[in-house]
C-alpha cells in the first residue's frame, strides 16, 4: 500500500468504510486470477464492507444459461475465495442499490467504473476508479491513498455540456459516451432538466466506458459543489444519432437482446414489465439485475416471463462468456455494453432504445 501511495503521488491515506471489488468473473480474470485469489484467501481478512461485481454466470441457474462445467468450477472457486476473505455476495455493479451505500463526503475504494462515477456524482461520496487488486488490499487494511477524486481540487467542473434534446434513455447513454470520447478526463456539468435513477446510471456508465470520466454534475440534482466551467459545448441530436450508428454494426436480425448494463433497478424492471405486457418476444431476451431484487421481482416477473424474456442474477452480458454460447449478434440499449460486447466479447452489436428494441423484436400476443 505504501508503494501504491507513492506511485499515485498521494502523501496520506484515507480511512475507508467500504470497497467494491470488480474483476470477479472467470471470463475476465481467468486462471491467473483464480489462482491468485485462492492463494491469498486463507491469509487475508477484510476489515470493511466489501461488495462484489458481477460474476461470469448466474451462480444458481448457470446450467440453464448454457455455461460449461469447467467454467462454472473456476467461477465458483473465485466466488468461494472472495467470500472466505469476507466479501458480501452481492455480485452486482449497482452495489449502492444492494446494501453498500456510502455517505456524502465519505472516501471509499471502489472498482467498477460506472459505480464509481455514480457514487462520486449522485451521492457525493469519493472514490477513484480502482482495479481489483487495490480494492482487495484496501479491504484488508481499511485504508486507501488520498489522491485524485478524494481531493476537492479534482472534483471541480471544467466542461459545461448543453444537449440539444434528450428524448429517451439511450440519448443519456450517448450524451455521456460522446463527452467521454472527446473529453475523457473532464468533470462535466450536464445541463439537463431531469434525470431519473436510470438516466443517472446511464450517464455514469457511458462516460467512464468511452473515457475516464469519474464524476459529473447536474445543476439542481447532484449534491457536489458547483462552479462555472472554463469551457462550454453544445451536443446536437445529430451528434448522438451518428454515435449510435458508429456503435452499431448491424441493423435487424439479432441472436439475443441483452438489457441491464448497469444492472437494472427495480423501477426499470417494473417499466420493462409494463412495456412487455401483452407482447411476445420473437428472439431471445436476457435481462440482468442484482440477486438482492429477486424476491421483489417475484410479483413483477410474470409479465416478463410471459413475454418470453429470462432474468439472470449475479452476472451480466459483458462478463459472461456469451461468445462461447454460440451468440454472434446482440442488441442492447446501453452504449457501455455496446463498446465492451464488441471489444471484449468480439460480438456484432446493435444499439437501440428500449422501446425500439421491444417494437422490433416482439409482436402483439
Ligand atoms: C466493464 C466492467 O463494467 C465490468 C467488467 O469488469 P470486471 O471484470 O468486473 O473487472 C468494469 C468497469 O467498467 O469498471
Ligand atoms: S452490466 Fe455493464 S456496468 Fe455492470 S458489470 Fe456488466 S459491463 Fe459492467
Amino acid at each position: 500500500m505504501e508503494r501504491e501511495a507513492s506511485i499515485s503521488g498521494a502523501q496520506r491515506f484515507a480511512r475507508i468504510k467500504s470497497v467494491h471489488i470488480s474483476g470477479v468473473s472467470y471470463a475476465t480474470i481467468g486462471e491467473a486470477g483464480r489462482e491468485w485469489l485462492s492463494g491469498i484467501a486463507s491469509k487475508i481478512r477484510f476489515k470493511v464492507t466489501a461488495t462484489t461485481n458481477p460474476a461470469g454466470m448466474d451462480l444458481i441457474s448457470w446450467r440453464d444459461m448454457g455455461i460449461p462445467e469447467g467454467f462454472a468450477r473456476g467461477q465458483i472457486e473465485i466466488v468461494d475465495s472472495l467470500i472466505e476473505m469476507g466479501a458480501l455476495p452481492t455480485f452486482t455493479c449497482t452495489p449502492y442499490l444492494s446494501g453498500n451505500l456510502p455517505a456524502y463526503g465519505e472516501s471509499v475504494c471502489w472498482g467498477e467504473s460506472s459505480a464509481v462515477a455514480f457514487i462520486n456524482s449522485v451521492i457525493g461520496a469519493r472514490s477513484n476508479r480502482e482495479g481489483a487488486t487495490k480494492t482487495i488490499v484496501a479491504a484488508a487494511t481499511g485504508y486507501t491513498p488520498l489522491y485524485g477524486k478524494h481531493l476537492d481540487e479534482n472534483r471541480v467542473p471544467d466542461l459545461a455540456v448543453y444537449p440539444e434534446s434528450l428524448e429517451n434513455l439511450l440519448h443519456y447513454y450517448l450524451l455521456a459516451y460522446h463527452i467521454g470520447l472527446h473529453y475523457p478526463d473532464s468533470v462535466p456539468i450536464y445541463n439537463v432538466k431531469r434525470a431519473s435513477l436510470a438516466e443517472l446510471k446511464a450517464l455514469a456508465a457511458a462516460g467512464a466506458a468511452s473515457g475516464s470520466i469519474e464524476m459529473y454534475h447536474i445543476p439542481g440534482i447532484t449534491p457536489n459543489k458547483l462552479s462555472d466551467a472554463a469551457k462550454s459545448i453544445q451536443v446536437t441530436k445529430r451528434d448522438l444519432l451518428s454515435l449510435r450508428e458508429e456503435l452499431s454494426s448491424f441493423d435487424g436480425g439479432t441472436d439475443l437482446v441483452v438489457l441491464g448494463c448497469p444492472h437494472l433497478s427495480l423501477q426499470e424492471i417494473k417499466g420493462l414489465s409494463d412495456l412487455m405486457n401483452g407482447r411476445k418476444a420473437i428472439v431471445k431476451f436476457w435481462i440482468f439485475t442484482a440477486r438482492a431484487f429477486m424476491p421483489l421481482i417475484e410479483r413483477l416477473k410474470w409479465k416478463i416471463e410471459r413475454f418470453g424474456a429470462r432474468i439472470w442474477y449475479d452476472t451480466c452480458m459483458v462478463v459472461s462468456p456469451l461468445e462461447e454460447l454460440g451468440i454472434k449478434r446482440v442488441t442492447t440499449n446501453s452504449a457501455k455494453a455496446a463498446k465492451y460486447l464488441s471489444s471484449l466479447r468480439g460480438l456484432e452489436v446493435e444499439l437501440l432504445d428500449i422501446k425500439e428494441i421491444i417494437e422490433r423484436y416482439s409482436a402483439p400476443e
